[in-house]
């Protein structure tokens, strides 16, 4: 949609055309809601400025980014947001090509920036990237590497920082205590008086000269800025739901022909009045009721997630070193209720999974015992530092790994399927994973009892309750939950146990099943005793084939030299998994029960 030649006037009621867009189908639907309605003005005033189409558009994390979706061809599509073969809830090239690049974890988009400056100027292009980057997201180490070489090279860049004093939870730390700083001061009142007035007085012919001039009265009303002071120009705060200020902002910046920073104060959830200014909860909804606010809750057993807190908190009051992070999701891993109980204790880090898996690793050689609560995407993020700060010095930190295997309607960018394969080969690293809730709170106190760096998995809701009688883990053991009397074998790992038992439900025949229990160290006498009974194995594992579980039992046969196994893995191909609900998404996998049953036939 060409915004360009719209009036003040209409680009006010098309804000509300969105914003009734959005919370029509999010509420039927679900998604990300609050940031996404608070972006709306802002994007408006990006469509106005700039060129979706030739412009570099650049949404950090990109869960605020449904009105672009909606300005740039995509209204009718919008109704399929998130569900299985339908729209990304972020932005995606494959989809549009106004939509720059993926993006899903947060704080990429000023490094993007920067790269697409570099190779606009080789390439001698008229053409500036803009980012959008929430206060949160500001947060990461990443964007302050992209700031320096910024400053440095000062490339023009347009740089939107989305600030509604929110991440999902409360903001957290010296710059969102700084932002905010900047957000109660007057600098672009003082700053816009003053280049209104110049440009009155000093004719408004080319902006390459106003530009020039705008440089200097911005330095005399913006003392201090830490951007600043990193070769980076400040303009702000601007008012983010103002469509008239942002466009006139930043064509200002446009013209400017370096790299800026425009602060924009916003409203979470502006435009429906429940959500306004409330942090997590409106963040990511299921489907509400648009009048009162109320979610249509489907009865849900108690997720992994919940059995985790639960369970570490108890054993956090049974032992005092143990202590705790998150990366800014302290209720998407419940280490929220932690963090109340035990303030001392736990912490909410913000968005820097590199910071959290280091400085607990520090907290480890001091005699602590850290439990660094993440989402096993997330933790990508921290890799070097699992294996620098963490592995080498073979400290005992538990990894606590959320939202392994297929996490459903946030897609690509989240599915928890790479944790086993990146974490494998770490020497020291110890990686088990439990098949239920007694199997979780099991194992959370297991991993208290190692001398060693230790990840254990579970997936996003709830696991299966199975019918099989718990036992503590036992370094590198398996365990047999069932023998019988064909030659087939099911081996499961984590939640990858329920589907090997509801797969061989199904079968006629009688079959053995192994819970594997640790991929490392592996059970290694165990396989080779089973390797003399059955010469079928079906590996089942919500996870990476490539690096997985069966690769690492593909290793012990090697290595054993037992070359009489065929094996036969349901983990995930080598391609990155698409979003929808995770049955839609299993499906199309061929993973459900149903289906396997037909693969082993
Ligand atoms: C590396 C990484 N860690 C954590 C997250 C989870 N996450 C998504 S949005 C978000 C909050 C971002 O806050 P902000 O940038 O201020 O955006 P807002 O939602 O307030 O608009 C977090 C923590 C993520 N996407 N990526
Ligand atoms: C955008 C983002 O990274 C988070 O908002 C994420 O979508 C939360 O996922 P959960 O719903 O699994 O907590
Ligand atoms: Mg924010």
């Amino acid at each position: 949609m060409d915004i360009k030649d719209k009036s003040l006037k209409e680009l006010e009621t098309l804000s509300q055309e969105i914003r009734d867009r959005i919370i029509d189908v999010v509420s039927r639907k679900g998604g990300h809601f609050s940031s996404t309605l608070g972006a709306v003005e802002l994007t408006l005033g990006m469509h106005y400025v700039f060129d979706a189409y030739s412009d570099p558009f650049i949404f950090d994390v990109s869960h605020q980014c449904y009105p672009h979706k909606l300005l740039t061809g995509r209204w009718e599509e919008f109704e399929t947001v998130r569900q299985f073969g339908g729209l990304s809830g972020f932005t995606k090239p494959k989809e549009s090509p106004a939509d720059y690049f993926v993006a899903g974890h947060s704080s990429t988009s000023i490094s993007l920036a920067v790269g697409a400056a570099k190779a606009i100027e080789l390439k001698k292009e008229n053409r500036v990237p803009i980012v959008m980057i929430g206060d949160g997201s500001m947060t990461a180490g990443m964007v302050y590497e992209a700031l320096n070489e910024l400053g440095d090279l000062k490339l023009p860049v347009v740089i939107i920082l989305n600030d509604n004093e929110m991440s999902i939870a409360k903001p957290i730390g010296a710059i969102s205590k700084y932002l905010s700083k900047l957000l109660a001061g007057k600098y672009y009142q003082g700053f816009k008086a003053k280049v209104d007035k110049f440009i009155k007085k000093n004719m408004p012919e080319g902006t390459t000269y106003i530009a020039k001039r705008m440089e200097e009265a911005m330095k005399l009303i913006t003392p201090g800025i830490l951007f600043e002071e990193m070769g980076i120009d400040y303009i702000g705060p601007i008012d983010g739901h103002d469509i008239a200020e942002i466009i006139d902002t930043l064509q200002i910046a446009k013209a400017m022909g370096k790299p800026v920073i425009v602060h924009a104060r916003t409203v979470k959830g502006k435009g429906y009045k429940i959500a306004e200014g409330q942090h997590e909860h409106w963040h990511g909804v299921g489907p509400f009721n648009v009048e009162d606010g109320a979610f249509v809750k489907k009865e849900a057993p108690k997720a992994a997630t919940a059995v985790f807190a639960d369970a570490l908190c108890e054993l956090a009051q049974k032992y005092e070193n143990i202590v705790g992070v998150t990366a800014a999701m302290p209720s998407g891993t419940g280490i929220n209720k932690l963090i109340d109980k035990y303030p001392n204790r736990f912490w909410d880090v913000a968005i820097a999974e590199q910071h959290a898996v280091t400085s607990m690793a520090a907290m480890a050689k001091e005699g602590f015992k850290p439990y660094i609560t993440i989402y096993s995407t997330f933790l990508q993020r921290g890799f070097d530092q699992i294996i620098h700060d963490v592995c080498l010095m073979n400290l005992p930190v538990v990894f606590a790994m959320d939202r392994a295997g297929i996490v459903g309607n946030d897609g690509e960018t989240h599915q928890g399927a790479f944790d086993i394969s990146y974490l494998r080969f770490i020497p020291n690293m110890i990686l088990f994973a439990p098949r239920d809730d007694k199997t979780l709170e099991l194992g959370l106190e297991f991993a208290y009892t190692l001398n060693s760096p230790s990840a254990i998995r579970y997936p996003r809701g709830a696991f299966k309750q199975l019918s099989y009688p718990s036992t503590q883990f036992e370094l590198g053991k398996a365990e047999l939950l069932k023998e019988g009397t064909s030659n087939k074998l099911f081996i499961g790992y984590g939640a990858g146990v329920t589907r090997a038992i509801d797969t061989e439900i199904l079968h006629e025949d009688d079959i053995t099943i192994l819970d594997l229990r640790f991929v490392k160290p592996i059970d290694k006498e165990m396989l080779i005793n089973l390797s003399k009974k059955y010469d079928t194995w079906y590996i089942f594992s919500d996870s990476q084939k490539q690096g997985g579980v069966s690769s690492a039992i593909l290793e012990v046969l090697n290595e054993e030299k037992i070359f009489n196994i065929e094996i036969i893995s349901f983990e995930y191909e080598d391609s990155f998994i698409e979003h929808g609900d995770t049955k839609d998404v299993e499906k199309h996998l061929q993973i459900l029960p149903e289906q396997l049953i037909k693969k082993i036939k």
